[in-house]
């Protein structure tokens, strides 16, 4: 379900948030990407009856493909070594997650 996914990336922004362990970090991430691919097949209650191309659902979508695409920029940092500018690219998802959800939530 979506709140099954959200929890999914609830406990994975937490985890990339605090550890200090690639291969921990980089799971953290792979569990979120597959989260927010998962909540792309799903309706928010706040979008229910809607056709799935309507424009709502069309931003719903696009504020999930901005969080996989800033997961995937983290993954490729984390991939390079670079531990702490995947940190930073993750702190952005606190953002992206406050903006869906003013409007999705
Ligand atoms: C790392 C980013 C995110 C985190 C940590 C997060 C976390 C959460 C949490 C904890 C909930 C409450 C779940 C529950 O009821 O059990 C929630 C709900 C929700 N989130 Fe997120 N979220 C994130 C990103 C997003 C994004 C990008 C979107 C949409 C584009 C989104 C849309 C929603 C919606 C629609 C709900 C309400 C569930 C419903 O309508 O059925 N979230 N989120």
């Amino acid at each position: 379900s979506l709140d099954d996914d959200m929890d999914i990336l609830k406990g994975g922004l937490r985890t990339v948030t605090k550890t200090d362990d690639v291969a921990e970090f980089k799971k953290a991430l792979t569990d979120m990407r597959g989260a927010a691919e998962d909540a792309k097949t799903q309706t928010p209650d706040k979008l229910k009856g809607q056709p799935s191309d309507s424009p709502e659902m069309k931003d719903y979508h696009a504020g999930l493909d901005k969080l996989i695409g800033q997961i995937d920029s983290s993954m490729k940092l984390a991939d390079a070594g670079d531990l702490a500018g995947a940190k930073a690219e993750a702190k952005k998802f606190a953002d992206t997650r406050d903006e869906n959800h003013k409007k999705f939530r």
